[in-house]
């Protein structure tokens, strides 16, 4: 069976102790189901896992946010972007519950939801880091998309397709209630920014990707250089003195491991690829937070329970579970 974590975390107070969110939130998309996700993933006993395989001290609420409070009645375009006012209320409200677990120097598995959530917890933990560590944090983005759409040059008006641009400023916003509220201290610098696992990449993102440099692994990358190459130079473009978030879409899997997500793209990563992802970052003992996203347990009735399994199997692996 798995061993307790030895690696040594620099950069939390309390590695062992694990703060848990779980964001029943679709707003980012248009597919009903991902918001079941949270649910599905802890009741496949994900947490009593980690508690009891890995050691660690859970702190969770016990609920699952719907935020359904949070959530205008009336909520128009805005700039080309779809339900922007509820995915900026949701995600202010997740970014201060995340900053909250990370200002005390615990770990935060955030569990989604789609990947416009991003923009919360990201947020969160790049203020705590900053104001514990007064440092930057460096964000890998495992991924098919690159979730970097300006919402004008947005293809489907989506906000899971924008995250990375609000939190890098290359889109901006000054309305309060539309993400107006993502202040300097919430965003990450592009040079911080590495993608992994990339395939679907819309023709403004690449345009992006290029001129401002961003570090981007695509699948191409992989096939040339093996995964374990791979990683490793994602990890030296980000320096073994910075902390990392790492916000895992769980369609950077290809659909054969995990078919039941929203917007599935084929010749993605194993399971396995993933998992080494995840154990190559927690070996670097530099991990401070961790989202699992785009689980969709009402696609595909038959790959289901398989892209759940998949989705804890990468938790398991970014907190530590070793195959030995
Ligand atoms: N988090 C995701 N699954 N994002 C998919 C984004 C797809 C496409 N690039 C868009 O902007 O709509
Ligand atoms: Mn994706
Ligand atoms: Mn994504």
């Amino acid at each position: 069976m798995t061993q307790p974590s030895t690696i040594p975390s620099r950069f939390l107070s309390h590695p062992n102790h694990l703060g848990v969110v779980a964001v029943g939130f679709n707003g980012g998309q248009m597919k009903k189901g991902v918001e079941a996700a949270p649910m599905a993933l802890i009741e496949s006993g994900l947490l009593t896992q980690l508690s009891e395989d890995l050691d660690y001290e859970i702190h969770h609420d016990d609920t699952i946010h719907y935020y359904e409070n949070d959530i205008p009645a009336e909520d128009p375009d805005h700039r080309n972007m779809k339900k922007p006012r509820a995915v900026s209320a949701v995600t202010e409200r997740l970014s201060s519950q995340v900053y909250n677990y990370a200002k005390d120097g615990k770990f935060v598995l955030t569990l989604g939801g789609d990947h416009s959530i991003a923009i919360g917890t990201v947020s969160g933990t790049a203020k705590a880091i900053r104001e514990r560590l007064g440092r930057e944090m460096a964000v890998i983005w495992v991924d098919a998309h690159a979730d970097i759409n300006v919402p004008e040059m947005s293809p489907s008006g989506n906000i899971h397709g924008m995250p990375m641009a609000f939190l890098t400023r290359l889109a901006r916003e000054d309305r309060p209630d539309i993400f107006g509220w993502l202040k300097d201290e919430h965003i990450i610098s592009t040079r911080k920014l590495v993608y992994i696992g990339l395939r679907d990449v819309d023709r403004g993102e690449k345009k992006l990707l290029r001129e401002h440099g961003i570090k981007a692994f695509s699948m191409h990358d992989i096939d040339r250089h093996g995964i374990g190459r791979v990683v490793e130079m994602a990890l030296a473009h980000i320096g073994n003195d910075t902390p990392i978030h790492l916000s895992f879409d769980v369609d950077a899997l290809d659909p054969q491991w995990a078919p039941s997500t929203g917007t599935p793209v084929r010749g993605g990563l194993t399971l396995r690829e993933g998992d080494f992802i995840c154990e190559c970052v927690h070996e670097t003992g530099n991990l401070v937070a961790m989202d699992l996203v785009e689980v969709n347990p009402s696609l595909e009735a038959v790959g289901a329970a398989e892209t759940i399994r998949a989705g804890c199997s990468l938790v398991r692996s970014a907190l530590g579970d070793t195959l030995l």
